[in-house]
């Protein structure tokens, strides 16, 4: 399906905040479709907090409107907040009652049955641990128990800000699997907000990278890690001999040294593979090859990196 075709769970547009004469936000625009995890990347200080703050409502934009299903959050805020479920830094959850309990309170407020509630903790998959206490929980499972409050009303979106900060790594790759189940298995949008470039890769389909308040890049994953050309390192035992392998190969301008072992080249896919070969072919011994796509090229510019070495 293109994105023509599908239904639109968020629109944001010509959003502008300023405070204090100062412009945190300058005049983005985005779509966000059903089903796609959608990753809102900058480092901090970007302004994403502020971007969803605007968009669920709790600060009022200085210029730009904010659809949320349709329904404009502005002129229409129940009727867009119905739309979605929205979890900004820790979710509020009481300790000494179990996560069912926590459940049952926001779904009697909502006044949904029971069933939903069973439905939502097959959702985060926690249906082996929902009738212990949330203090017992780990962050992981707080988080999930969160999504599952956010889910109770059937929003067409979800928005998560940072949902992986404190947690470990397995808590991470687990939060991750299930966004992206969220997302495939419930049509979900998700808009998750991140300054970590590798989280959003393996999590996204789509990705806006913000800077200084602005959106430099609307792009899929997919495109900006496959298509173009790649900064590739070598850490090799003979330097020299490979910069004059790859200097024949791809042109001395695409080479550069990078300290005594190291050498550095922007290359397509294809001319990485023939360089790999051609450094094993001259028995180069080959101590590591690291690839970095466009996006972690331009993301290392905004946050301070140098272009290529
Ligand atoms: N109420 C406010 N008054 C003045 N400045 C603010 C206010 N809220 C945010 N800012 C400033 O706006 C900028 C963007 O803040 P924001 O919290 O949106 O960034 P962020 O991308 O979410 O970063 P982080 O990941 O650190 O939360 C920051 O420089 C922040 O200091």
């Amino acid at each position: 399906m293109n994105d023509k075709q599908r239904p639109v769970a968020l629109s944001v547009r010509n959003l502008q905040k300023t405070i204090r004469r100062r412009t945190i936000v300058k005049n983005i625009t985005f779509d966000v479709f059903a089903g796609e995890v959608f990753g809102f990347l900058g480092p901090n200080g970007a302004g994403k907090t502020t971007t969803i703050r605007m968009i669920v409502g709790l600060i009022k934009p200085t210029a730009g409107h904010v659809l949320i299903g349709g329904h404009d959050v502005q002129k229409d805020f129940l009727e867009a907040m119905r739309c979605v479920g929205c979890i900004v830094e820790n979710p509020e959850l009481y300790k000494y009652m179990t996560g069912w309990q926590n459940l049952e309170h926001f779904a009697r407020m909502l006044d949904l049955p029971d069933e939903r509630i069973d439905e939502v903790v097959r959702l985060v998959r926690m249906e082996g641990r929902i009738h212990d206490k949330v203090k017992t929980y780990s962050l992981g499972m707080r988080q999930r128990l969160g999504i599952a409050q956010a889910l109770l009303a059937r929003p067409k979106l979800l928005i998560l800000d940072e949902p992986t900060n404190g947690l470990d790594p397995a808590g991470i790759r687990e939060l991750r699997e299930f966004i992206r189940h969220l997302a495939q298995a419930e049509g979900l949008a998700v808009f998750v907000s991140s300054h970590m470039l590798a989280e959003v890769q393996m999590m996204c389909d789509r990705v806006a990278i913000l800077s200084n308040g602005e959106i430099v890049k609307v792009a899929t994953v997919e495109e900006i890690v496959h298509t173009g050309t790649n900064r590739v390192e070598w850490t090799v035992d003979s330097r020299d001999l490979a910069m004059r392998l790859l200097a024949e190969e791809v042109g001395a301008d695409r080479v550069e040294p990078l300290g005594d072992n190291k050498l550095v080249a922007l290359l397509t896919p294809e001319q990485t593979a023939a360089c790999n070969q051609l450094l094993i072919e001259a028995n180069v011994k080959l101590y590591g090859v690291q690839v970095q796509g466009q996006l972690e090229e331009l993301f290392l510019q905004i946050t301070g990196g140098d272009s290529i070495a």
